[in-house]
């Protein structure tokens, strides 16, 4: 695990990003941890968190002619992403995302932002099964671009349809890279090491892990 990625996980651990308990996800897993990207909900949090997204697209050699963010969580991140982009790296980036339930009225549509065009680079904070991606990729054809590829904080390394990982599925199915700041691995290395979270905790992880994580994990960058 490299410095940063350690750097990360203390950032979202201290800020209760990430918690541990009991928690249903979209998938209706019952999982012992919960990353709730919401809870970086200060300007600096923020802006912080934006630096880590910037340096993981880097680090991935990821580019792209839009940054897109689904709603919702994905969008304050698509955003300050583009700051971190222009202001750290001198990449002007447009970034787009879309609504929920689509607007009737003014500008009408569910997609606000630079227009979609070429290729897109979809950002968000977590993949579980990969349902999100999937919807996202295909409003991204409906309104004629291409996703070129993801970049989220969290690779769960869940299983998705099969037994590989849904991040995985989602990088083999549309043939593009999928980039993540920090996967479930690199979180059960870090319980392990550093005295942050409950007794019962790093077992309640492997044992998630042994339930629901894919065959074979992807390597952690
Ligand atoms: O890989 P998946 O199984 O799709 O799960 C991950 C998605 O679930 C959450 O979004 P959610 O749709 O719950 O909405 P929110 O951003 O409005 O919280 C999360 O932000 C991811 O987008
Ligand atoms: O799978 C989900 O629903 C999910 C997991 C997670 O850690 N964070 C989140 O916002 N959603």
């Amino acid at each position: 695990m490299h410095s940063y990625q350690r750097e990360f996980l203390r950032f979202a651990i201290d800020a209760e990003v990430l918690r541990f308990g009991r928690f249903t996800l979209k998938s209706g897993r019952i999982s012992p941890y919960f990353f709730n990207a919401g809870g970086f909900d200060s300007g600096a949090k923020l802006g912080k968190l934006a630096h880590f997204y910037a340096q993981a697209i880097i680090a991935g050699g990821l580019q792209a002619d839009v940054l897109f963010g689904p709603a919702y969580k994905g969008i304050p991140l698509a955003a300050a992403t583009a700051i971190a982009l222009a202001h750290e790296l001198g990449r002007d980036t447009p970034f787009a995302f879309n609504r929920k339930e689509a607007k009737d009225h003014g500008e009408g549509g569910e997609l606000v932002g630079s227009p979609l065009r070429g290729d897109v680079l979809l950002i968000d904070d977590v993949i579980t099964a990969g349902t999100s991606i999937r919807e996202s990729a295909a409003l991204l054809e409906r309104a004629g671009a291409r996703l070129a590829g993801v970049i989220i904080a969290l690779d769960r390394q869940e299983r998705g349809d099969g037994e590989r990982s849904a991040v995985q599925e989602v990088g083999n199915r549309y043939g593009i890279p999928v980039q993540s700041i920090v996967t479930l691995d690199d979180l059960i290395q870090y319980v392990a090491h550093h005295n942050a979270t409950a007794p019962g905790t790093l077992e309640a992880l492997q044992r998630y892990r042994d339930e629901y994580g894919c065959a074979s994990q992807p390597p952690s960058h």
